[in-house]
């Protein structure tokens, strides 16, 4: 194994091991950190944590173990891979965990570079920009759990850590610069760099400078230029067919972001759908029954069950339920919801969200997911190759076009794409 990743949430995981295979890294997705070690020859694994949203001491320890195995098994660099919308709070997690994971690897710097330019996220000036709105007016403010009210990436990053923060200028990546800002922050002291990129291009010149680099930080896109640094290079029509599962599947949506909104809207209108609200939760066991009692008896037909809700209705709830109680609630049970679904028959599933995406995909096990081809933008058919085998795609909140989960449980059935 050459390149080792450490994602803080699952889709995100799916998504950069999307991007690794597209670059033609042969690529494994772990859920969790695997007891044992590496039986196959890959290029690349990605570890998928659900830490995003746990307290930094606990992202820190668990982090901390994956990088240990990915290491003893072989990886000679670390991606600590996090939100392309920098999902943190001012505690943490991002900032913690970078510096653990400096501090583990012995390594000078690490770049942070949350742009993914393909799905509108670039950075510039050090400020992260979802399309044309800077991040904090582009609707992720409103967040259920990490609300994003300060698009300065190195200011938010400084209230995580005590670690100097640096920054990268696109000016100076353009020219040819980094190396010279890189001796320089050294000299400050400076730890995490803050890198600007607006276009694959400066992306793919990252990956180039960052060839040296022990650790790196980022979205997803901040992977496309390191697999062709250890001589990996895509290979034309590699993931077009693959065994999917044309047995019945169903759709579970736990992200409130304005994407998902929408796809729940245009999903709604043709196919049956159940939501689950605040009040729903408070007695989970009815809820999953209610819940499973709606996937079951429509079976054939891609039943929706969601919690997704508007920013007022979900901050009213919060108010007065708690946020990380209501969050744990809708997790619990769309989780045992996924797993009594699949003891009924089903086989294909789609999730909407990283948090619940973690709290479903747990449900199974621990386990190594295959990579199969993108469904949209950042989203890849991912196969669980167990008992039963199950077709997977888990959708970050914010991704995917609006008809994204009609095509994905179409395209979860295999086949040519
Ligand atoms: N109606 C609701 N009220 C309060 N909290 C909710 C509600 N629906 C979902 N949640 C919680 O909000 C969180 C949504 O986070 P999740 O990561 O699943 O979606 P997302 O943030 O849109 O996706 P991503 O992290 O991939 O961008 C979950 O913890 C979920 O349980
Ligand atoms: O980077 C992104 O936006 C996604 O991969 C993600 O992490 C969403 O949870």
């Amino acid at each position: 194994m050459k390149i080792g990743v450490i994602g803080d949430d699952f889709t995100g995981s799916g998504d950069i091991a999307n991007t690794l295979a597209k670059a033609g890294a042969r690529t494994v997705q772990y859920v969790g950190t695997p007891s044992g070690h590496l039986a196959d020859e890959i290029d690349a694994a990605v570890i998928a944590l659900k830490t995003r949203s746990v307290e930094a001491g606990d992202a820190v320890a668990q982090s901390l173990a994956a990088c240990r195995w990915l290491v003893a098994n072989g990886a000679e660099q670390i991606v600590f891979k996090y939100c392309s919308t920098f999902d943190s709070t001012p505690q943490g997690n991002i900032g913690p965990v970078a510096q653990a994971l400096l501090e583990e690897l012995d390594a000078p710097l690490a770049l942070v570079c949350p742009a993914f330019p393909a799905n509108r996220r670039t950075v510039y000036n050090g400020h992260l920009f979802v399309g044309d709105r800077l991040l904090s007016e582009s609707g992720m403010e409103n967040h259920p759990l990490t609300p994003m009210t300060d698009p300065d990436i190195r200011r938010w990053l400084s209230r995580q850590t005590q670690l100097k923060v640096g920054h990268l200028p696109l000016e100076s990546l353009r020219s040819g610069g980094a190396e010279a800002v890189f001796n320089l922050a050294k000299r400050n002291g400076e730890k995490l760099i803050v890198a600007d990129a607006i276009t694959d291009d400066d992306l793919i010149a990252l990956g180039k400078i960052a060839k040296t680099h022990r650790l790196i930080t980022g979205g997803s896109g901040i992977a496309m230029g390191l697999p062709s640094n250890f001589g990996i290079h895509p290979v034309i029509g590699d993931r077009q067919r693959f065994a999917g599962n044309n047995r019945p599947g169903f759709i579970l949506s736990g992200s409130c972001s304005s994407a998902t909104r929408r796809q729940i809207a245009a999903y709604r209108n043709g196919h049956p759908s159940m939501q689950l609200d605040a009040a729903d939760v408070l007695d989970p066991d009815a809820a999953i029954a209610s819940g499973l009692d709606f996937l079951v008896s429509h079976k054939d037909a891609g039943p929706l069950v969601y919690s997704t809700a508007e920013p007022s209705e979900v901050s009213a709830a919060q108010t007065r339920h708690g946020r990380e109680r209501l969050a744990g609630l809708f997790e619990t049970i769309f989780a045992e919801l996924a797993a009594k679904a699949v003891a009924a028959g089903f086989r294909r599933l789609v999730v909407a969200g990283g948090e619940t995406s973690g709290a479903v995909a747990s449900a199974f096990g621990a386990s190594a997911l295959e990579v199969g081809p993108e469904i949209d933008t950042g989203v890849p058919v991912l196969i669980l190759d167990g008992e039963p085998r199950l077709a997977l795609a888990l959708k970050s909140g914010n991704f995917g076009a609006d008809d994204f989960f009609e095509r994905a449980l179409d395209m979860l059935k295999g086949g040519a794409p």
